[in-house]
Formats: structure tokens, C-alpha cells, sequence
């Protein structure tokens, strides 16, 4: 398919709030999003990631800030002026249609002349692997089928921004999986500027170029997924981020003011990423232990093993009783009793008052 025309420089949102009776739902969010980026707002249910996207949209007036496509100011074009391309989870397809029909729709109440929305739908089916199926109705296909027909319908319109809220959240966890794969390979194909929301990390980490990390309608952390992975801001991205072990404890030495020093929690030598007081918070990754002897290492009892292919997943009891999460590519069974390390960088640690992730994520 030819590149858009419609291609944006950069989106830019400034201080956007919005309330609803009062009640932040956003907060102040600030982003530059540059053309063709894929950007991934992504966070617990109920952090506003919904009330940005439709903000975006221009399905929600904004309580406070302002939209900047280029050097114009959007957020109160009305949203079917706005051109942008949209896919929600709910594919929203006109049942009576075909799929050819389903995704010309928008091109024919644009008043595209016939041969030329013939030319795009062709190319639209063929960029969702739809071709075989353009004359069936939606009622015909499968789940996965149906979003591709809703992808093919917001892309075929060469949209300047795509928005997605949770495309892949009614799907299967094997069609989940390929559906992915192929928004990536559209996204590298079209590089159509993408804002996506979802609550799963690890969708978000697969497909964006940056991640936005709400938290009660506040920006916790804007980063590449390797940057939001590897240097959680705080506690709560952390947790968000699969640092599924945390060690409350008091701090030996190394409290104080900064991050990137070294900081002593009891037996537990790690990295400071805050200021912190009396007691903190040191938070780990599974994958991130060894089994076996070197830095910070603890004996620990097995409790439950999974068998995970390559790898097992393991829980474990440490010496002080505290439940300890790894991931081995040892063969360990339930009662073992087996030494486990972590270097100090991999050994990251908050202040014991900022707040965590919901357990739910954890
Ligand atoms: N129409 C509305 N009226 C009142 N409150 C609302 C409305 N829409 C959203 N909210 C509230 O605003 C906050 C943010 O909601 P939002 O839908 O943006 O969250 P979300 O991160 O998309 O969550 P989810 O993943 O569950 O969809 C929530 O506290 C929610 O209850």
C-alpha cells in the first residue's frame, strides 16, 4: 500500500485533564508522540488509559490542556473531522455487509470515486491476509478474522493517527498471539502513527516503540519498552513490570538522597532508584535469580514448581518465611532446599512508602 499522504510530524498533548463529576479521570498528561511512533498507553484498569485514547478521539471534551496535530490545534475539531483511524476491542462491523463492503465503507462516504476505493480496499484485504474472504459476511469469520476486517477499515481511510483500546482483549490467547504479530507487521508495513491501549505488559512491551505508564490518571514513567523493563521509575512501575519479589526491610546503610548508589538492606545489597528513609522496598525479577552460589545469596525452600518448557517457574520460602519467586532452568522439586543469587543492579530499591502495583499485575 502507498504511504499516507496524511503523515503527521508530531502529536503533542499538553496538560490534558479530564474529570468526570469532578473526579480526575487524567491528569496533566504530557506527550509528544513523533509521526509513525507506536506508543502504548498501558496500566491497571481504571488509570484513565480509556479516557486518554477517547480524549484523542474526541469522544471526551477535555476538562484542562490542549491536542496539537502539527501546528493545529485539535481538541475541539469534532471527531469525525479529526481522520483518525479507530479499533476497539468491540469490532463494530455492519453484519449485513461483506467484508469488501464492510471496509469500502468509509471510502464511499468520503465520495472516493469507485476505481480508486476498489484499488485501496484490494490492498487493504491483502495487508490483513483477507483476500480469500472479501465476499463473506462478518458473521462468517472468526474472532481474529473480524479484526483484521476492523483494522482493514480504519488503515484503508490513510488515517494521520490509528487509535486502538484493547483490539486484542475479546481474542484467545493463540489468536491474541498472532494478531499481535500481525499489528506489528502492519505497523513496520504502513507506519501509520499508533496510540494503543492496553492493561498487559507484555503486549505492550511486544508492540510499542515508547510506553506511557499511568497510574491514577497520572504519567508514571514515558520510556522504551527496554528502558521501562530494565529502569522502573518507581515502585509501582516496577511492579507493573513483572518485579514480582519485594523484600520489605530496614536499610543497613546507603539511605538518603539519589538514585543509582548502592544501598544495604540487611543481608540484601542493591541499587538505589529513589530517596529513601528508615525502611524500603527491594524489588526483584524472577528471571533475574540464580540458582546457585554468588552475590546476595540465600538459602531457600521449594514449594511449588511449574513446568514451563526451557524453564521452570518456582516459588519459594526464604529463611525469615518471606515467599520468593524465580524462574530456574535447574530441575528443582517441591521440598528442595537450594541457594539463590542476584547481583546488586538487578536488585532495585524504593522507598517503603511509594505506592505499588495492584496485586492483580504482580
Ligand atoms: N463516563 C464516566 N463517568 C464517570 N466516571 C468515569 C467515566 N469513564 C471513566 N470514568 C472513571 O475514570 C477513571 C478512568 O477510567 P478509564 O476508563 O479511562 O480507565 P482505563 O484505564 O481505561 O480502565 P479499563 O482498563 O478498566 O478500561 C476510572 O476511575 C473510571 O471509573
Amino acid at each position: 500500500m502507498t504511504r499516507p499522504d496524511t503523515r503527521i510530524s508530531e502529536l503533542r498533548l499538553d496538560k490534558v485533564s479530564r474529570g468526570f463529576g469532578g473526579v480526575p479521570a487524567l491528569e496533566g498528561l504530557d506527550l509528544t508522540i513523533r509521526g509513525g511512533e507506536f506508543v502504548a498507553l498501558l496500566g491497571p484498569s481504571g488509570c484513565g488509559k480509556s479516557t486518554a485514547l477517547n480524549c484523542l478521539a474526541g469522544l471526551l471534551p477535555l476538562s484542562g490542556g490542549s491536542i496539537w496535530l502539527d501546528e493545529r490545534r485539535i481538541d475541539t475539531v469534532p471527531p469525525e473531522q479529526r481522520g483518525f483511524g479507530m479499533v476497539f476491542q468491540n469490532y463494530a462491523l455492519f453484519p449485513h455487509m461483506s467484508v469488501r463492503a464492510n471496509i469500502a465503507f468509509g471510502l464511499r462516504m468520503a465520495s472516493v470515486a469507485k476505481a480508486e476505493s476498489r484499488r485501496r480496499v484490494d490492498e487493504a484485504l491483502s495487508l490483513v491476509q483477507l483476500g480469500d474472504h472479501a465476499a463473506k459476511f462478518p458473521g462468517q469469520l472468526s474472532g481474529g478474522q473480524q479484526q483484521r476486517v476492523a483494522i482493514a477499515r480504519a488503515i484503508v481511510m490513510e488515517p494521520a493517527l490509528v487509535l486502538m483500546d484493547e483490539p486484542l482483549s475479546n481474542l484467545d490467547a493463540k489468536l491474541r498471539l498472532e494478531m499481535r504479530t500481525e499489528i506489528k507487521r502492519i505497523h513496520q508495513t504502513l507506519g501509520l502513527t499508533t496510540v494503543y491501549v492496553t492493561h498487559d505488559q507484555e503486549e505492550a512491551l511486544s508492540l510499542a516503540d515508547r510506553l506511557v505508564l499511568l497510574r491514577d490518571g497520572r504519567v508514571q514513567q514515558v520510556g522504551t519498552p527496554e528502558e521501562v523493563y530494565t529502569e522502573p521509575a518507581n515502585r509501582f512501575v516496577a511492579g507493573f513490570m513483572g518485579y514480582r519479589n519485594e523484600f520489605e526491610l530496614p536499610v543497613t546503610s546507603g539511605s538518603g538522597a539519589g538514585a543509582g548508589k548502592s544501598v544495604v538492606l540487611g543481608d540484601l545489597t542493591g541499587t538505589r532508584r529513589e530517596d529513601l528513609g528508615e525502611t524500603a522496598v527491594a524489588a526483584i525479577r524472577p528471571e533475574d535469580f540464580t540458582v546457585g552460589d554468588g552475590p546476595n545469596a540465600m538459602e531457600v525452600d521449594v514449594e511449588v514448581v511449574e513446568y514451563q518448557g526451557r524453564e521452570q517457574a518456582v516459588q519459594a520460602r526464604t529463611a525469615a518465611g518471606a515467599p520468593l519467586h524465580l524462574r530456574a532452568a535447574a530441575r528443582l522439586a517441591p521440598g528442595d532446599r537450594v541457594t539463590v543469587s542476584v547481583p546488586p543492579e538487578r536488585v532495585l530499591v524504593f522507598a517503603a512508602e511509594s505506592p505499588a502495583a495492584p496485586a492483580e499485575v504482580s
